[in-house]
């Protein structure tokens, strides 16, 4: 009959097994020489990995040349930081790099639990430390560790990893800052940099919401650039680049600029802010736009005053052969030196935007902006290229409602009809509004910053005015002259018919 045993015996059962094992491991190591040793723990691996029926994954935070940080620990950590800040219990608080709040993670030796479709694995993490080889501290080695079943391995290795991997990543872009970057200028040390982009954090507070602008306008925008984040499938389906061009265009202060930020706030990308005078050539700009990320934003502001563009082109039209031949060899060669050395052409630029390069990384917007839409070259803003092109303009009430609500809190005044009907009458920018609605000391409330803001209409009003009417003047003396030049002609021509009879009458024109 079997006798349930008693704690204690089975205790001491235990204890003296585990000291016949060791007592018989350690018989083995001093008696058995080192190959039967080498040879009888490879077996000894071999039988255990048949009756274990885990397996393990390690990965680990520094793989080959140890430059570089790996993206799979980064997101692992990223996943498991949600994951594990709901169940481990001893969890460590960092400030990540390019975060501005603390992320926790679980701590070294913490095991948690997972699951996905019902398979249960679980994550550790862990550390070692290198042989000490040289005289040299070393550092650790951190690593995490996935175990699981192996009757889950294709499952595991071939769909759980990759959701940890996505899920990870994403967590990631949310929890990063933003980065402006910028291409300085070109120096002796840039040859030695390994990137021609020095960067800072975004934090431009502008986003839609609080940009003037028309409604529906505003709308239609976002929505254009919602759509276009989220069809990477569509463009790959339609063998497009994944990329999209913007041209902004109106008179300065309309808030060209500020909508660029309102875009990178909106889809949560980086901005690169490239200076086109600062890069030597075309070789130096594709550099620049290799080494440039997904979800970005490239910039180019003020294109037609960055490059003469359109004068590069039309000099190189206006040569004649014969020129190009009378021209020494030497002569042609130095200025095409200057040009390559100094200068980024139209078909560089065009080469940047369209050129297979700009297909690398995918999930870019470019934005151009200028005050003169005229002045650009066709081929620069031809659908395609550009292919959204945005007019910013004077304020219109509508955008003063935003601007009102956002300086003043203010959705209705009985000051805001005076400023529709001026608004109509003249052309006011929101830069000159905003300016207009903020406060000039503690003690101005909004109404004295909506009278402020009419004043500046009622001057503007005036100055349009004055301006028309200077013009009209101008026309009128300039019709007069006209006038008073065509009898003069017409005299001419009777003059060579009658030259003594109209003399007195020329005369009299002419003083
Ligand atoms: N549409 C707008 N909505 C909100 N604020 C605006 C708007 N336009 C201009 N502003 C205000 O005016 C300032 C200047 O605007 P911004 O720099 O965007 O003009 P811009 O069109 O880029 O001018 P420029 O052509 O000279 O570069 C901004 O800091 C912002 O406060
Ligand atoms: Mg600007």
């Amino acid at each position: 009959m079997f006798v349930p045993q008693t704690m204690t015996e089975m205790w001491a059962t235990m204890g003296s097994t585990i000291a016949s094992f060791m007592f018989i491991s350690a018989i083995i190591r001093q008696y058995c020489p080192y190959e039967l040793r080498l040879y009888f723990g490879k077996y000894t691996k071999l039988i255990m990995s048949f009756f274990y029926p885990y397996i393990k994954i390690s990965i680990h935070e520094y793989t080959g040349d140890r430059l570089k940080r790996s993206e799979a620990y980064a997101a692992v950590e990223a996943y498991l930081s949600i994951n594990s800040s709901k169940c481990a219990k001893r969890l460590k608080a960092e400030m990540a790099k390019d975060c501005s709040k603390l992320v926790l993670s679980m701590d070294e030796y913490e095991r948690v639990k997972d699951e996905f479709k019902g398979i249960k694995v679980w994550w550790v993490s862990s550390k070692v430390m290198p042989p000490s080889q040289s005289m040299y501290p070393q550092q650790e080695r951190r690593f995490y560790r996935l175990t699981f079943h192996k009757r889950h391995r294709e499952i595991i290795t071939e769909e759980y990893l990759k959701h940890v991997m996505q899920q990870g990543k994403d967590i990631r872009l949310k929890n990063r800052q933003r980065k402006l970057y910028t291409n300085g200028s070109a120096n002796k040390w840039q040859i030695y940099k390994q990137t021609g982009w020095s960067h800072i954090v975004f934090e431009h507070p502008a986003t839609f919401q609080t940009l003037a602008m028309e409604p529906a306008k505003k709308q239609e925008i976002i929505e254009d650039l919602v759509t276009f984040s989220k069809s990477k499938d569509f463009y790959a389906r339609i063998g497009k680049a994944w990329k999209r061009g913007y041209l902004l265009y109106g008179p300065p202060g309309t808030g060209k600029s500020t909508m660029i930020a309102a875009m990178a706030n909106l889809l949560n990308y980086d901005v690169y802010d490239l200076e086109l005078t600062a890069v030597r050539d075309n070789t130096e700009l594709r550099k620049l736009l290799i080494e440039t990320t997904s979800k970005s934003i490239i910039v180019i502001e003020d294109i037609d005053c960055s490059l003469d563009l359109t004068g590069q082109r039309n000099k190189k039209d206006e040569k004649s052969p014969d020129e190009d031949k009378k021209k020494s060899e030497k002569e042609t060669r130095k200025e095409h030196k200057e040009e390559t050395s100094s200068r980024v052409t139209l078909s560089g630029l065009l080469n940047f935007i369209d050129g297979i390069w700009s297909a690398c990384g995918g999930e870019r917007l470019v934005v151009f902006t200028t005050n003169y839409v005229e002045k650009l070259d066709p081929a620069l803003i031809r659908r395609g290229r550009m292919d959204k092109h945005i007019e910013l303009s004077y304020c219109s009430f509508e955008a003063f409602k935003v601007l009102s609500s956002n300086y003043l809190t203010l959705e209705a005044h009985p000051l805001f009809d005076k400023i529709e009907s001026l608004m109509k009458e003249t052309k006011i920018t929101p830069a000159d509004v905003a300016e207009n609605l903020m406060p000039k000391s503690p003690l101005d409330d909004a109404e004295k910053r909506l009278s402020h803001l009419i004043q500046a209409l009622e001057e503007a009003k005036a100055a349009a005015e004055a301006t028309e009417k200077a013009e009209k003047e101008a026309s009128r003396i300039n019709a007069q002259a006209d006038e008073a030049t065509k009898p003069a002609e017409g005299s001419a021509k009777e003059d060579a018919a009658q030259p003594q009879e109209n003399s007195h009458f020329k005369s009299q024109i002419a003083h």
